[in-house]
């Protein structure tokens, strides 16, 4: 097949990325501090600056009942549904459609005060694993989105300031078949979805604001994004 400009970085970056999301949060090296937990869902940061600049990374592990990682990824790298649940959205356009896997996004956000508003230019690539650990386990589904360059949408040019973001999000699908050989079921199946994401805020913005934002959106957004793909799927077939 004939190989998209993006192709080398996108391979490099997902292979990254992949590999950092399996790692348990013990062998991510240290500082990790468990910052939110709500049930299964617990989410860890690390304080990090770059030039002054908050760019903490996240890393958030969420086991969901009744859906599987294929589900779990297609509604998150699917542009159709990104108004139902992406709450902070103030305009998503897709630049370019590299292949059926792989989009240019442009996402512009609600603005928080009293940092200036944020937009967005990332590619956004959604593949499937063979799951290496359990030869006949479900596949790994995974997406990476990753700030990219737009010369028809240069940075810092209107009122927003651009930020720059890695963001993976990892979903690794669990089967529990039933005892009596019966047909497996939502009751049978669930997720573990790991979401890492490094962002750089751009301009400068308060480390205290920031780091309020996120204790307060990130949690709000996977729990949101998770409970959205159960109403989505409930009634239809499982997608393995
Ligand atoms: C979940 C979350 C964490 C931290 C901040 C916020 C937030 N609150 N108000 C504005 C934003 C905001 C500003 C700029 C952004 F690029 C994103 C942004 C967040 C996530 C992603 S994604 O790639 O994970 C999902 C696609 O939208 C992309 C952009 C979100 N939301």
């Amino acid at each position: 097949a004939i190989q998209h400009r993006l192709w080398p970085e996108v391979d490099r970056l997902v292979k990254q990325q992949v590999a950092m999301a399996r790692m348990g949060i013990g062998e991510c090296g240290t500082g990790w501090q468990l910052f939110a937990e709500d049930g299964e869902m617990k989410m860890y940061r690390r304080e990090e600056e770059v030039d002054g600049m908050v760019v903490d990374p996240l890393k958030a592990v969420h086991v969901v009942k009744g859906i599987t990682g294929h589900e779990v990824c297609d509604y998150f790298f699917n542009p159709k549904y990104r108004y139902d649940w992406e709450t902070t959205l103030e305009h998503m356009t897709v630049l370019e459609t590299i292949s059926d896997d792989t989009l240019v996004f442009l996402q512009t956000h609600k603005r928080i005060w009293p940092a200036s508003q944020r937009d967005v230019v990332f590619w956004s690539h959604m593949r499937k694993l063979p799951n290496d650990q359990d030869r006949d386990g479900p596949d790994i589904w995974t997406v990476v989105n990753n700030s990219t360059e737009s010369p028809e949408h240069p940075a810092n040019v209107g009122k927003c300031v651009r930020i720059y973001l890695t963001v993976c999000l990892l979903c690794q699908t669990r089967v529990h078949p039933p005892k009596d050989g019966a047909p497996i079921t939502r009751n049978n199946v669930s997720c573990k979805i790991t979401y890492c994401s490094v962002v750089n805020p751009g301009g400068w913005a308060p480390a205290s604001v920031l780091r309020a934002v996120y204790k307060r959106e990130y949690p709000k957004f996977l729990k949101r994004f998770t409970s959205y793909v159960i109403n989505q799927t409930k009634n239809k077939p499982l997608m393995f």
